[in-house]
């Protein structure tokens, strides 16, 4: 039986991240401490009481997941305890939706780590997309298309599910950007944010706009810092722009953020 404490420092870790990403400033169009983005329906305060409210989850999905092997078993195990993560969710936020995509990949992400018992960021990567693989015979075939559905149906882009059974691509680039910097500070970390807005087909920007303009927004991201450690402050200025003209929000960067974050811990 796993230690209770190591599954506890780990939903402590995944909650920790998911309040770091809040607070983190600048995040063109995204909650933070000093701006609400593209949204009317949420602010800091709903972001971190979401958060605190997901500890249970990440509990309950280290402690089933100890020394388990990669298996569908294991799989719709988290299934079943992400999906009431997702109901405490929506009771905590009276049904916004704060975190359903960070639920996904920190519960992933928290479950390798949990099984293989492991800090090896290789290792977590390749079992999650393993795991991720693997469908889970009780997700409701009925219930209606989600956002992301759709616009994978429309486009044929990777959304949050293929991020993870790919094994986190996006996330393991991030992490690269600060093992690879000299020192880890702000701007490292808005470097690694707009690798990821540069990278991540985020299907919360399609859905709020089209193919078109997350293209556009991907490139001013790929701009602001491209080739270089310091920010291009006019590239970031277009960025803002379009976020804003479009009202976009790009909550799967968000989280693949908080799952950066959430790793690098291993690192420190
Ligand atoms: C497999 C699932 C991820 C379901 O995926 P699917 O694509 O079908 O579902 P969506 O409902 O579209 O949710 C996906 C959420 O993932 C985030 N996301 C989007 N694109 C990517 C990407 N390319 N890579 C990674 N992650 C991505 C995103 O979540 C964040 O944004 C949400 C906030 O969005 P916002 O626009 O502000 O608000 P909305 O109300 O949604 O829209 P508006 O009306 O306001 O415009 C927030 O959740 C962020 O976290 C997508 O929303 C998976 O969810 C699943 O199967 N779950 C079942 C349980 C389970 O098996 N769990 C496993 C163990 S934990
Ligand atoms: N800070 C944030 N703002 C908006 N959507 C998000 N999804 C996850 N984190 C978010």
């Amino acid at each position: 039986m796993i230690r209770v404490s190591s599954a506890e420092k780990l939903a402590t870790q995944a909650v920790n991240a998911l309040k770091w990403e809040a607070r983190f400033s600048p995040k063109p169009g995204l909650v933070t401490k000093i701006s609400n983005g593209s949204h009317t329906d949420m602010n800091i305060d709903l972001f971190l009481r979401s958060a605190d409210s997901l500890y249970e989850t990440f509990l309950q999905i280290a402690v089933v997941s100890e020394h388990a092997p990669i298996s569908r078993d294991l799989r719709e195990q988290i299934g079943a305890i992400g999906r009431k993560g997702e109901q405490k969710m929506f009771e905590t936020t009276h049904g916004i939706n704060t975190h359903k995509g960070a639920i996904w990949a920190l519960g992933v992400l928290v479950s390798v780590t949990s099984s293989a018992n492991t800090t090896n960021t290789t290792d977590i990567f390749e079992k999650a997309g393993q795991l991720a693989q693997i469908p889970d015979r009780f997700v409701n075939a009925h219930a209606k298309p989600t956002y992301g559905s759709k616009a994978k149906q429309q486009y044929h882009v990777n959304g949050a599910r293929e991020e993870a059974a790919d094994g986190f691509p996006n996330v393991e680039k991030a992490l690269n950007i600060i093992r690879t910097s000299k020192q880890i500070d702000q701007d490292q970390w808005l470097k690694v944010l707009c690798t990821l807005y540069a990278n991540v087909d985020d299907t919360n920007v399609i859905h709020r706009s089209n193919l078109k303009v997350l293209r556009q927004f991907q490139n001013e991201a790929r701009s602001a810092y491209e080739e270089s450690d310091t920010l291009n402050s006019l590239a970031f200025r277009d960025l803002q722009k379009t976020v804003d003209h479009y009202q976009i929000s790009p909550g799967g960067c968000a989280d693949l953020f908080a799952a950066t974050y959430f790793l690098h811990n291993f690192d420190l």
